[in-house]
């Protein structure tokens, strides 16, 4: 008998990096970005039902039923697979929104995934990932499950396997839209390509950083006091803030430092998304 009932992990990304090199005729931009997961993120449960009809029972402030990412995705797979079942979902969201972390792109994915199985599509990685795309620029990496280096709008994705160190990720109590931050004046928007592979040290700013903290004094703050004790990066357009440690041990100690003052998590980088870890462990 095939599962009809499924629970997925929908994990965080980073971008280790992000250069931006110029502005498409469609107005997105060609960017050069470095993602990695983190083993932390939602949680989401699916079960079958046979009467055609998508449905997340958890609600999202802010992002009406027919809006969400989740309900989206299941519906354009629904469509374009001609399945007749429908699907019951329930989301333990612990992801913030706007955070640059990439949550609703990886709520999108791991819908994609556990709908491909439950549904019984057999569709490959290509397919979804391309489907994915039409929802969002960050959704096919999550497809994928392994770190890379992207180019285009995101889409071109080359597996890379960085260091995985531990992390501590502040997440300022701003949310920060992606849009605003492409449609600043102010934004770099030419720089040089980078040519040479595996992407040589000495690349790792965000071309977003300067118009995010200028914009969201929150996000310098995080920036600032995180910078003390590393180097401190922005993921994406923000509004979280990251930095990098050997051990677990250390990134709980700076956390709990700043963590009195400032919202946050640790969590280990990961070049295989925890979501393909489990859906391997289902084959
Ligand atoms: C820049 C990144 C880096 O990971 O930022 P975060 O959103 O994660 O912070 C992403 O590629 C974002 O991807 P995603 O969040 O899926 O963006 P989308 O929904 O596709 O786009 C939101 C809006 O941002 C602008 N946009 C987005 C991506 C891009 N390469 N160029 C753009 O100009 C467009 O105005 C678009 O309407
Ligand atoms: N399932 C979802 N999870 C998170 N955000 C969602 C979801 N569906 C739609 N959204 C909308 O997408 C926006 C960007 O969300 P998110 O992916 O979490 O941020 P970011 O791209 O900055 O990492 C949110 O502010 C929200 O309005």
């Amino acid at each position: 008998m095939p599962a009809t009932r499924l629970t997925l992990p929908s994990p965080a990304k980073l971008n280790l990096m992000l250069h931006i090199l110029g502005r498409r005729e469609d107005g997105y931009h060609e960017l050069q970005t470095l993602f990695q997961f983190l083993d932390y993120g939602d949680e989401i449960t699916f079960a079958v039902r046979d009467d055609g009809v998508i449905r997340l029972h958890t609600e999202f402030e802010g992002v009406p039923h027919d809006s969400n990412l989740i309900v989206k995705a299941a519906k354009k797979l629904q469509e374009q697979s001609g399945c007749s079942l429908g699907i019951d979902i329930w989301i333990d969201k612990i992801l913030p929104m706007g955070g640059g972390i990439g949550g609703g792109s990886s709520n999108a994915a791991t819908t994609l995934l556990g709908l491909n199985h439950l549904w019984q599509l057999g569709w490959d990685e290509d397919r979804l990932a391309a489907l994915g795309l039409t929802l969002g620029a960050d959704v096919p990496v999550f497809v994928r499950g392994h770190a890379a280096f992207a180019e285009g709008v995101g889409e071109k994705l080359t597996p890379v396997d960085p260091e995985e160190p531990w992390y501590l990720v502040l997440v300022p109590q701003v949310s920060v839209s992606t849009a605003e931050i492409f449609s600043d004046p102010l934004l770099t928007r030419n720089s040089p390509p980078i040519k040479v592979r595996p992407v040589p040290k000495g690349n790792s700013r965000n071309d977003c950083l300067p118009v995010v903290s200028r914009r969201y004094p929150e996000v310098r703050n995080a920036l600032n006091l995180l910078g003390n004790f590393t180097e401190a990066k922005l993921t994406g357009t923000g509004s979280c803030v990251f930095g990098g440690f050997p051990s677990k041990a250390e990134a709980d100690k700076v956390s709990a430092l700043l963590t009195e003052t400032l919202t946050g998590f640790v969590a280990k980088g990961s070049n295989i998304s925890m979501l393909h870890r489990k859906l391997q462990s289902l084959l």
